[in-house]
């Protein structure tokens, strides 16, 4: 009966009075559409309130008074203006007529708007504010823009504020400023607060008051929270490719000389902007994976990047295929445009032999973000049947209309928080890949003769260099079987005499063959390159990662959100802490701490340990537990059912707001929709970093595993994102449940083929070359990468850095897990109860609702405390067994019985 009641009260209090008679309560919603058959008198009544309500609500409403309200922003400007020049004459005529003079046509007015005219900017100007009167011509402009184009263009509420405090403040000032002229700078209101204030402060003191107020209201109204955008210094050159056409004469031994071709320098001047740039780029890509665009007998092109000293080569301005087509034997050869710093180019080599043509130069196409976001988001609609709980079940809860308020605004729990910049990290040695024409040649023709050798002839050969490896790219004549070359890999190798050769036959979605081999010189990447990159620093990911750079220099940076989990293998000393270390300094790059939260595993106890002075910052940790970073194992399976944890509760946040994901949530948050007080808040990203994953399969085995496979399948929709790292990339660790819910994997170098496959499913690892050389295998691709470069003392600058700025006054607390199997057989003495017993039973009795942390919250208390209270409350029979992620069940249902209860055992 209660519910009843209580159902039914919403719907009436939302009814018009005469309407809850209608016998029907069906038509309620729709009830001012339709027509219901209820007595005529009822319809006219509703009618005309529907009516009046639909006129206050329709568009046309609004749009005429968005006009009138412009008109009003005009007229007043205009005869405000005029004023300047006719107060004198219509003042005088006013002052004698008063209001009667807007009637008495025999008046003669000098203001461009008539006496309508003369009387407002009298009034407004002379009596009331003066000059500051112009700020209604602001007003009225603002309410008309949004009345008219049915948007929040502008915010009313801040502007209504700004106008106000504005009216008065420059008042006060310009009749302060002004006081021995005639014309009412400031107006009456100006002048009597002026005058109070001489009189009571004296001038200087009026003074000081006016600057102070004038500059506080300036400060308040450019919040400081603006954030001055950190601009990319460098501007990534390392993201155009470099490419370079070197042109062997036989006969002339000498460089051609440089020669600009018109029309390039035309393309470089049209190419105002970088994204223009980037078009011109995307275009060239395409127009030179066509063959046929060359004719040049035995060239050979390599690309190589960047290439500022190619200048010493003479080489010359293009326009890529166009001009490409055009270039005869003898022609010079052509360096694409310079963009911003680097330089484009290309190296025509001509063979002797006439194997060999020259082959177009393709730059791997990069994974779209946005299509990849787009990807992940439809995936997340499908698969997951939490998800689908929501839709099934899930209705949108009603809450109230906060709209009107400003949106929330996480960040500023912590306005202050300044993001590092990239002068704490180092340009680990020369930013340009260093390429020596002659080892680029010596290889091309130890391929050519080597493949000879095994009767395999090639049509074309190209390469391109990165910063550890050049990738030579060849096309085998007509009826060359692929398989041939893939199984003379080892004899290419040791021809070449190089370690590290790997080759990909074909080259996916290319007719070619790919041969990777190391470069003598190889190149850092410095992360400080990567993290100014203009592909970062613009993106609109929302856990963007920088991790190396592809072997055509473009840098590989990608959201994890999208990944959506990342695992991270390779033998001891190749490179996984670094690459660990660019992950998480990426994130803390781009992120603010009320976005972010990292919950840091790490068995060696040194890895991670640098990230612990971020603990009230970014870290994440168990209650009661002292130490953000978990190192200890039984810790480590608690800390991984908490998250658990943390994923259903913030499943049931995400159902009860009919939400799919947490970016739709944040929105609906932000937009204040979601009431705070019934439990819903901002979430942040949570990422779980595991260390030494191996180490906690061999200690924990299933009891690591299932959590971890549980939050892989489901956190996603709900920012919890996983990074796990392991040495030991074998199938007892890296096991199928894991491997089938992280489809993001990296390897660097391992020791063995099988090490790859178990990686990778795909070998190639083993032959890497180490020190952040590695194959991601992301979007179903295997992307050989060089990982980006970040020193520990970088780290701990960049840890200092935000560890020296205020934080929040505790780290980020996880729910709390209790270990059914450590509470069983516990028994209390109920002689012994703590002293709060009592007041504890009240609140859970009272909440109907058996938490720990409702305690905990509610009486102050730390976590140890109040686990104990809930134990005794237990023994108690007061509320029942653990349940694991949910409320225990409160036994006793009222005060009364429990007061019983307390008389007894007491
Ligand atoms: N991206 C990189 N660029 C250049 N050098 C690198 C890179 N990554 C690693 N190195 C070099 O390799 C060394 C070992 O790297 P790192 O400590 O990351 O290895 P690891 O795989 O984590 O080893 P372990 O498993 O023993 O901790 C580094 O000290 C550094 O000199």
């Amino acid at each position: 009966m209660a519910n009843e009641l209580k159902k039914s009260t919403p719907k009436v209090a939302e009814k018009p009075a005469p309407k809850k008679k209608a016998a029907n309560p069906k038509p309620v919603a729709a009830a001012p559409a339709k027509k219901s058959p209820a007595s005529s008198s009822f319809k006219k009544e509703k009618e005309e309130k529907v009516d009046l309500k639909k006129l206050a609500k329709d568009e046309r409403t609004h749009k005429i008074l968005g006009t009138v309200s412009l008109l009003m922003s005009v007229f007043l400007f205009i005869s405000f203006v005029s004023y300047f020049s006719t107060w004198k004459e219509d003042q005088s005529q006013i002052f004698n007529k008063g209001i009667g003079f807007l009637f008495d046509s025999g008046s003669k007015v000098a203001n461009l708007l008539g006496r309508l005219g003369a009387y407002a900017s009298h009034g407004l100007i002379r009596q009331s504010f003066g000059l500051a009167s112009f700020l209604f011509c602001c007003f009225f402009f603002v309410v008309g823009i949004n009345l008219i184009t049915a948007r929040k263009v502008f915010s009313i509420w801040r502007n209504l504020r700004y106008v106000t405090i504005g009216l008065i403040i420059l008042s006060v000032t310009l009749s302060f400023l002004f006081s021995s002229f005639d014309f009412p700078f400031g107006g009456s209101v100006g002048d009597m607060i002026n005058n109070w204030l001489k009189a009571f402060l004296g001038t200087i003191g009026t003074a000081a008051l006016l600057l102070v107020v004038g500059g506080s209201y300036l400060i308040w109204q450019f919040n400081p929270t603006f954030k001055v955008p950190i601009r990319d210094k460098e501007f990534s050159a390392e993201n155009e490719t470099a490419r370079l056409t070197i042109e062997e004469d036989e006969a002339e031994e000498k460089e051609e000389p440089l020669q600009q071709e018109p029309s390039l320098i035309a393309l470089a001047k049209q190419a105002a902007t970088i994204n223009d740039l980037y078009a011109e780029k995307e275009d060239a890509k395409q127009h030179e994976s066509n063959p046929n665009a060359l004719n040049g007998d035995g060239e050979m092109v390599l690309s190589i990047n960047p290439a500022k000293e190619e200048k010493d080569y003479g080489f010359h301005l293009t326009e890529r295929e166009e001009d490409k087509a055009t270039i005869e034997e003898e022609e010079p050869l052509h360096v694409n445009e310079p963009v911003e710093e680097s330089i484009t180019g290309e190296i025509l080599h001509k063979e002797e032999e006439a194997i060999t043509r020259e082959v177009p130069f393709e730059i791997k196409e990069e994974p779209k973000p946005r299509k990849r976001e787009q990807a992940v988001e439809n995936l997340e609609l499908e698969i997951k049947s939490k998800e689908d709980e929501i839709e099934e079940d899930g209705e949108p809860e009603r809450q109230k209309d906060y709209s009107d308020l400003p949106p929330y605004e996480p960040t500023l729990d912590l306005r202050d928080y300044k993001y590092p910049s990239v002068d704490l990290l180092e340009a680990h040695g020369s930013e340009k890949i260093v390429q020596d024409p002659a080892e680029l040649e010596a290889n091309k023709n130890q391929i050519i003769n080597t493949l000879k050798n095994y009767d395999i002839t090639i049509q074309k050969i190209s390469a391109t260099v990165g910063p550890t490896v050049t990738l030579y790219e060849i096309v085998p004549a007509a009826g060359v079987r692929i398989s041939r070359i893939k199984n003379l890999e080892d004899d290419i190798a040791l021809s070449l005499a190089a370690l590290g050769i790997r080759i990909i036959a074909p080259i996916p979605g290319k007719g070619t063959i790919g041969i990777e081999v190391p470069n003598v010189k190889k190149t850092i990447v410095s992360m400080r390159t990567l993290l100014s990159a203009e592909k970062f620093t613009h993106n609109t990911f929302s856990l963007p990662i920088a991790i190396g750079k592809k072997i055509d220099n473009e840098n590989f940076i990608v959201d994890l959100a999208s990944m959506p989990h990342l695992l991270m293998a390779g033998a001891t000393g190749q490179g996984k802490s670094v690459g660990l270390n660019a992950v998480l300094v990426s994130l803390l790059y781009k992120k603010h701490p009320s976005q972010l939260k990292f919950v840091l595993i790490d068995p060696k106890k040194v890895e991670l340990s640098v990230y612990r002075h971020i603990e009230t910052h970014f870290l994440a940790k168990l209650p009661g537990e002292e130490d953000a970073i978990i190192t200890d194992t039984k810790k480590v399976i608690h800390t991984l059912n908490a998250l658990c944890i943390e994923m259903d509760n913030r499943y049931d946040l995400l159902k009860e707001a009919g939400a799919r994901n947490i970016k739709e949530y944040n929105e609906k948050f932000t937009k204040r929709r979601l009431n705070p007080q019934k439990g819903h808040q901002f979430l942040p990203f949570i990422v779980l970093v595991v260390d030494e994953f191996a180490d906690l399969i061999m200690t924990a085995g299933k009891e690591v595993e299932m959590p971890i496979a549980r939050l892989a399948q489901l956190a996603r929709a709900v920012g919890i994102h996983l990074i796990i790292a392991t040495q030991r990339p074998s199938v007892n660790i890296i096991t199928g449940t894991i491997k089938a819910n992280f489809p993001a994997r990296i390897a660097f170098k391992v020791s063995s083929k099988i090490d790859s496959r178990t990686i990778l499913d795909a070998g190639g690892a083993e032959q890497l070359i180490g020190k952040g050389d590695m194959l991601i295998s992301y979007n179903g691709e295997i992307t050989r990468l060089q990982c980006a470069f970040v020193d520990t003392p970088e780290v701990e600058k960049i840890v200092d850095f935000i560890s020296d700025q205020r934080g929040y006054p505790q780290a980020f607390m996880l729910p709390e897990y209790v270990d059914e199997k450590e509470m069983e057989g516990k028994d209390f003495d109920m002689s012994d109860k703590d002293p709060l017993f009592g007041d504890a039973a009240k609140l859970i009795v009272q909440n109907q609702m058996g938490s720990t942390s409702l305690i905990q919250r509610r009486m102050k208390l730390g976590y140890n405390r109040a686990g104990r209270l809930m134990d005794q409350l237990e023994a108690a029979g007061i509320v029942g067994p653990n349940l694991g992620s949910k409320a225990r069940e409160v036994l006793v249902k009222t005060e009364a019985d429990l007061f019983e209860i307390l008389e007894t055992l007491s």
